[in-house]
């Protein structure tokens, strides 16, 4: 089974254009106000009419709540809303039956015991992310190029379809997925030049790279 990518974070015509080009099965969308990736509705939309349907648009969303979640899923017409914030299962399983979208849960990692949220989420979610665990003054809770302890994940049993993120970059990725078997990861900072700020070669290597795994 060929491993999946998603870019998240993407921001400019040029960058989601890349991410396409090379084949991401999923492009993000973060709605997060305090992320340098932060998109409006309006952006959010112009940038969604260029996705092609094989392609699936995925909302990042911080404890939003449901007159927010109502815009950003019509504005962008995701297929996946991601909760990276501290969503929950029962809140989970309510935007799942809202929207009919697919739903994943971030899970902050770092340590093993942090590896036992998931199995909270197993009725409520389709898919868990496990992200390393943001320092408690960070302003975000991912997306800041930190990355867990892959040995974590040898041998968990996993209690839902599940996704690796957290610092992966193109030099990385191949040692990533070789420690953790992971069959979908998700880079934001690793393809960027600056915070915010995607870089189109970045994004070719790494989707260059997942594709040879
Ligand atoms: O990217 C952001 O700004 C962001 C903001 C709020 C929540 C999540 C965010 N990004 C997600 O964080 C992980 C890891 O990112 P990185 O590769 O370590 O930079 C990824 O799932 C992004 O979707």
């Amino acid at each position: 089974m060929p491993v999946q990518s998603k870019i998240c974070g993407l921001s400019t015509p040029e960058t989601l254009a890349a991410a396409i080009r090379h084949d991401a099965a999923y492009v993000g969308l973060v709605f997060f106000a305090k992320s340098p990736r932060h998109l409006d509705f309006d952006r959010a939309a112009a940038l969604a009419a260029m996705v092609p349907g094989h392609v699936r648009k995925v909302g990042v969303v911080v404890n939003a709540d449901d007159a927010f979640l109502d815009k950003a899923v019509v504005a962008a017409g995701l297929d996946v809303l991601q909760l990276h914030g501290s969503e929950a299962p029962e809140r989970a399983a309510h935007l799942k039956s809202r929207y009919g979208l697919e739903i994943w849960k971030a899970i902050p990692v770092k340590t093993r015991a942090d590896l036992d949220a998931a199995a909270r989420y197993r009725a409520a979610v389709d898919r868990v992310l496990y992200d390393a665990k943001t320092p408690d003054a960070a302003d975000l809770p991912g997306g800041m190029g930190l990355r867990f302890d892959w040995r974590l994940l040898e041998g968990f049993a996993h209690p839902l379809p599940w996704a690796l993120s957290g610092g992966l970059d193109a030099r990385n990725l191949a040692e990533a997925v070789g420690v953790t078997g992971a069959p979908l990861v998700d880079t934001s900072s690793g393809v960027e030049s600056s915070p915010g700020v995607k870089d189109v070669d970045k994004i070719a290597a790494f989707l260059q790279s997942a594709s040879q795994l």
